[in-house]
């Protein structure tokens, strides 16, 4: 018997133009979690697609309890009771949460599928780990967090004695978010061994027993999380200090850039999701929307946008209305955006950096040539200077096909080119999901810059903190209507979670 579950020795990956690791070593304990931290593009996706049979290692030597294993596919690790927990959710979206589970190996009776007992195994593994979630719902009618626990019980169906976490938390609200650390606790005092990969310093050190560091694709370390700071963490992580809080110069806002009109949003059953909303945004000024997910913000981004109609209302974007232009008419009037879903709208994964660095501006000087030509060139040019001034991990540079960047460079790519473009209006959602310290503190400081050359912006985050520390304004929103406008030195994160629940009390005040 091994002190180990996991023991991965030296394990060497490398795709063309990079080594995504390079001789990595990781040594998880029986029943512990342990989290796996590292930048963005430093080589964790890797390290656990090799795990879980995804990939195969070009060396390196894998063992499960001091045994030597080879895991050629995932039917394998799943054999050897290895479980993921992708980022984005396997599901069939018509299928009941018992249905998914079962999907690929149902029980059989007779020759009928035996759907009763397995649900009832569901129900039973739901309660002893504390993983509510109705066996019979469909998924496209349950929240993303109650998707992630089908997805955990599946693991847990197929007997995993290791369950794989990638970045889980990312998707989550900040409610769900506490109820997965529950979940995570509970799945370690029933003997699960853990792996978690995850951004957020406050996680690791709320949940994980241990910590390993790459950086780069190579192997810094493995600490008690008990012994180090979080700023200990993220010191080891970048290889730098790190700060968490930005400086924010004073900047008097200038005239209202962007105005939002009693604003009215109806789905497609004719449901109201936003009503009577009224918001302006001043040019050198960031204003955030603070809410509980679902509450219109998604809504509100699209009527900016030009992504959804509106039934109501006006949009006046330095002092034109925009509200019955297109899409692209809107980008030429000024209106950046940084959408949330970045697989959606963000990048094209089949197109190269520098062809997604000028998606928007192609028909465009420096980008075209006489005769409508486009020139690769000039477009080449761009997406240097922007993977340099935004570290930009990648393989080969430029050419690089933006679907085979880490989930967090691809981001860096959306962000880089809409703040590159200047627009008078940056319409942000969600800017550093995904995103390490270091290119937090990066993307948060670009943006104050851009607020500095007197742009308007509107940031749309959950994340509280994010908001309290960019912004300078912050509007509650709940219901699909603005509750309150506050500035941000005149309320505490406290009373904003309280206007997001509802409570009117300083909306009136
Ligand atoms: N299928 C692939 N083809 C080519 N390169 C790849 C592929 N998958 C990953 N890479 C490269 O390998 C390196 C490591 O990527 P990986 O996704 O493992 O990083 P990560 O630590 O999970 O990053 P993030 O925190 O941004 O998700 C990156 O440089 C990435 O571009």
């Amino acid at each position: 018997m091994s002190e180990y579950a996991i023991e991965m020795k030296n394990i060497t990956k490398t795709f063309p133009g990079v080594v995504a690791n390079d001789k990595v070593t990781l040594q998880v304990r029986k029943q512990e979690i342990h989290a796996l931290l590292g930048e963005n593009g430093a080589g964790k996706s890797t390290l656990m697609s090799i795990l879980f049979g995804s990939y195969i290692a070009d060396s390196g030597e894998i063992l499960l309890d001091g045994e030597p294993v080879e895991i050629k596919n995932p039917n394998v690790a799943t054999s050897l009771g290895i479980g993921m927990v992708h980022q984005h959710f396997k599901l069939v979206q018509n299928f009941t949460v018992t249905e998914n589970i079962v999907l690929g190996m149902e029980p059989v009776k007779g020759r009928v599928l035996d759907l009763k007992s397995a649900s009832k195994r569901v129900a039973e593994l739901s309660k002893q780990y504390g993983l509510q979630v109705d066996p019979d719902a469909l998924i496209e009618d349950i929240s993303v967090g109650q998707q992630q626990r089908v997805e955990i019980l599946k693991t847990l169906y197929r007997n995993a004695n290791i369950i794989i976490f990638d970045e889980p938390t990312a998707v989550l609200t900040p409610q769900e978010i506490d109820e997965l650390m529950e979940i995570l606790k509970a799945l370690r005092a029933e003997g699960k061994t853990i792996v978690l990969i995850t951004h957020k310093l406050r996680e690791i050190k709320e949940v994980s027993d241990r910590c390993t560091v790459l950086r780069r694709g190579t192997y810094i370390g493995t600490v008690n999380v008990s012994d180090v700071s979080e700023q200990e963490l993220a010191e080891m992580m970048v290889g730098r200090a790190v700060k968490f809080e930005i400086e924010k110069p004073e900047k008097l806002p200038g005239e209202v850039m962007l105005s939002l009109q009693h604003l009215e949003v109806k789905d497609e059953n004719g449901a109201v999701k936003i009503k009577d909303l009224n918001l302006d945004i001043h040019d050198g000024e960031i204003v955030g929307v603070a809410g509980v997910d679902g509450n219109g913000q998604s809504e509100l981004l699209g009527a900016i946008t030009g992504l959804l109609p509106l039934s109501g209302g006006s949009i006046i974007l330095d002092g034109e209305h925009i509200e019955q232009l297109s899409i692209r008419e809107r980008i030429e009037k000024g209106l950046g955006y940084i959408p949330e879903d970045r697989r959606k709208y963000g990048v094209v994964g089949e197109f190269s950096i520098a062809e997604n660095s000028a998606i928007k501006s192609y028909y465009k000087s420096p980008f075209r040539k006489k005769f409508g030509i486009l020139d690769f060139e000039a477009m080449k040019k761009e997406a240097e200077h922007l993977i340099d001034q935004f570290d930009i991990r990648s393989a080969e540079g430029p050419v690089t096909k933006a679907g085979s960047l880490s989930g967090g460079n691809q981001q860096k790519v959306i962000v880089a080119r809409e703040i590159s473009l200047s627009p008078k209006v940056l319409v942000v959602a969600q800017p550093t999901r995904g995103l390490d310290v270091g290119a937090i503190e990066y993307i948060r400081k670009r943006i104050i810059d851009e607020r500095m050359k007197g742009r308007a912006i509107l940031l749309v985050s959950l994340e509280l903190d994010e908001i309290m520390n960019l912004c300078d304004r912050i509007a509650t929103i709940s219901k699909g209507s603005i509750v309150a406008v506050n500035k941000q030195h005149e309320v505490t994160e406290r009373e904003i979670g309280m206007m997001m629940a509802g409570s009117h009390k300083e909306a009136q005040a």
